[in-house]
């Protein structure tokens, strides 16, 4: 069971790739695809096992860093939608059960840009 969420930006071409990245996950194929409606829920549900991982792209620092201590602390990953590492600042992430499950789950992601929450303001 995955979790995600559509995120805030509707621009059409990003939309497109939030949906595709979800078509190819359902296709891998997993149980379902689900949100709980907010990141810190998703990450807890992933810290619990009640789902094995939480992918989204345009989230921010403050919706994920109390998620990011919780699923550590339970033994889980976070890695960049890229499979490097996680950069709190960087408005995206995967958190799994595991590694293998995380670059499963990265392997369909389609990275859309979004600015990051530490980029300076001219
Ligand atoms: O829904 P979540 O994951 O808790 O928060 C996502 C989020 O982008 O949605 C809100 C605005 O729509 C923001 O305050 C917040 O950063
Ligand atoms: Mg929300």
């Amino acid at each position: 069971m995955i979790i995600s969420e559509l995120g805030s930006n509707r621009d059409p071409p990003t939309v497109n790739k939030i949906f595709s990245t979800m078509q190819k996950i359902l296709c891998i194929p997993v149980h379902g695809l689900r949100g709980s409606g907010t990141a810190a829920t998703n990450m807890c549900m992933v810290a619990s096992g009640a789902v094995e991982a939480f992918f989204e792209i345009g989230i921010h620092c403050w919706d994920i860093a109390a998620g990011a201590v919780i699923v550590t602390e339970a033994g889980g990953v976070l890695l960049d939608v890229d499979g490097g590492p996680f950069d709190l600042m960087s408005r995206r992430m995967v958190s799994a059960n595991n590694k293998t499950i995380a670059d499963r789950i990265i392997k369909e992601i389609d990275i859309f840009p979004a600015e990051r929450d530490d980029a300076v303001k001219k």
